[in-house]
């Protein structure tokens, strides 16, 4: 297959706003491929190829653009196979051979394939929505239906391989995924509830728990070797030997167990975001102590407990980590529930989650057997450029420009712009970090690939003509960057206008 294929696919589903219409245009370029070819096209077209990042910036390699090739002639297996070299050209002298091997792959390239190739290798043509869009593709491609696609790629967390089982090997190869220890799978997420009423009534038999202002961790352990990753599935173990030694004292021989840490100040409320990310860092300070608290089971001492309710994995849970259990109530009524919320808010934390205890793990889509009941609005957006500050600011970029994600996968949908919230502290932060991701400027803003998402506080939205969705942010102030999440996770432009008053 040439690469020229996946190109013409890749532009035609970013092209389309209809959900329908990508699926089908993946699936039938999926149904084409070789198999060898499967695993690298499903890669190239959800914009991350299977060998990671190179390492090497947009700068580098937009110099290295030599003379397009005048045809089309580039296979997938050619660029996967120049991407394993790159991979395993390390040690001395290695930057100049890597630009080496980069210089002939784009010399060999058409202009628009140069262009493509140039995006996939910094990432930009990686796109959260674009993940659940493959998983249907895939089904679509292997005729299989997508809830099995779904779970081979919550546990093995890589969609080529998942797309070459699917294709293969159909449904036996899908149900052939296991959790396997010591390899991170997916996390589970929730859906916003307008109310605590709702969620209750809505869900019917829950555990109503406090949703924690932390980071997410899922921690494996068998015997005495314990990983430790973060939502993003990246192992931190080595950052947090607190949480190791915790986990290997707990009394089992293995288990995977998913939850949340934080770092308490000395009156034991949660210390800021920030704090406990920046322990995830190489260089953190360790006098800053993690607490783990815990909220789910996956495994214990041999058994997966993925497909059991979550009645059966709370269960499991208070017979290996009872201490380490996240603060909650089982089948609350509705007054204790309320009281649940207001305790959860005057301990510092963001609200509770409702769980439905029939319910089994599932990740990849948002479901509605978590659902989250926070009484501050706040949307996770997409930051997609910033104008120079003025007075105190000057020198700083300040004025964030503020996009939702596009549900059909196309690029984040300007919805408003803030400067308020920025600290000192995160004002020269985001000036350095939005400086290296510019792609254009004038005379008052960069405007930068669009990386990073930032937490937003607002007081609600309205219509607005200004903006393409045709809804602006009230008030908006920034509370926080979530480094923990992609684009692909910011919220949606449904999101956000779901938020606009109801009238009549
Ligand atoms: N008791 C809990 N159960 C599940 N998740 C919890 C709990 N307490 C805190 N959390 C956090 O909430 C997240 C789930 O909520 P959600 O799916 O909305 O993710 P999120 O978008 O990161 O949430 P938000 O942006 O509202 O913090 C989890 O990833 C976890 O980090």
């Amino acid at each position: 297959m040439l690469l020229a294929d996946v190109v013409a696919t890749s532009e035609a589903v970013t092209a389309t706003r209809s959900r329908k219409a990508k699926i089908e245009a993946l699936a039938a370029v999926l149904s084409r491929a070789a198999p060898a070819e499967v695993e690298p096209a499903t890669a190239f077209l959800a914009g991350e190829p299977r060998q990671g990042r190179i390492g090497t910036g947009w700068a580098t390699l937009a110099k290295l653009r030599p003379t397009p090739a005048p045809s089309a002639t580039l296979t997938v297996e050619d660029v996967d196979h120049a991407l394993d070299v790159l991979r395993g050209t390390t040690g001395t002298g290695s930057t100049q051979r890597r630009q080496q091997l980069l210089a002939d792959l784009f010399g060999q390239a058409t202009a628009t394939e140069q262009d493509f190739l140039i995006r996939l290798l910094i990432g930009e043509l990686r796109q959260g929505a674009l993940e659940g869009v493959m998983v249907d593709a895939i089904a679509a491609a292997a005729n299989v239906p997508a809830e099995a696609v779904r779970r081979a790629f919550m546990l093995s967390g890589r969609l080529p391989v998942t797309a070459a089982a699917a294709l293969h090997g159909g449904r036996t190869a899908l149900a052939t995924f296991h959790l396997e220890l010591g390899r991170p799978l997916r996390p589970m997420l929730a859906s916003p509830a307008d109310t605590l009423d709702d969620a209750l009534s809505e869900l019917g038999d829950v555990s109503v728990e406090y949703k924690l202002d932390g980071a997410r961790i899922q921690v494996h352990r068998n015997g005495d070797d314990v990983h430790v990753f973060t939502r993003k599935l990246r192992e931190v173990t080595g950052s947090v030997p607190e949480l190791v030694d915790l986990v290997r004292g707990l009394p089992c021989e293995s288990v995977v167990l998913d939850g949340e840490t934080l770092a308490l100040d000395d009156n034991g409320r949660p210390r800021p975001f920030q704090e406990t990310m920046s322990r995830f860092g190489a260089a953190s300070a360790h006098e800053l102590l993690l607490h783990p608290y815990f909220f789910d089971v996956l495994h214990l001492n041999g058994e997966d407990l993925l497909g059991e309710p979550l009645h059966t994995r709370l269960d499991a849970l208070l017979r290996v980590a009872e201490e380490h259990r996240v603060p909650g109530l089982l089948r609350p009524n509705p007054t204790a529930a309320a009281a649940l919320l207001d305790d959860s808010l005057a301990a510092g934390h963001e609200g509770v989650m409702v769980k439905a205890l029939d319910s089994i793990y599932a990740a990849g889509r948002r479901g509605r057997a978590w659902q989250k009941v926070k009484p501050v609005h706040t949307l996770d957006l997409v930051v997609l450029g910033a104008e120079w500050g003025h007075g105190r600011r000057t020198g700083f970029l300040s004025n964030l420009h503020l996009g939702a994600r596009d549900p059909a996968g196309g690029p984040p949908i300007m919805v408003g712009k803030t400067f308020k919230g920025l600290t000192d502290e995160l004002l020269e932060w985001q000036t350095r970090e939005l400086r290296s991701r510019a792609v254009s400027r004038d005379s008052h803003t960069v405007y930068v690939r669009p990386e990073l998402v930032v937490e937003i506080e607002l007081d609600g939205v309205q219509v607005s003509p200004r903006y393409p969705g045709g809804v602006a942010l009230r008030f908006a102030r920034v509370l926080r960057y979530r480094p923990d999440k992609d684009p692909a996770e910011a919220d949606s432009i449904d999101q956000v206008k779901a938020m606009l008053p109801r009238s009549g």
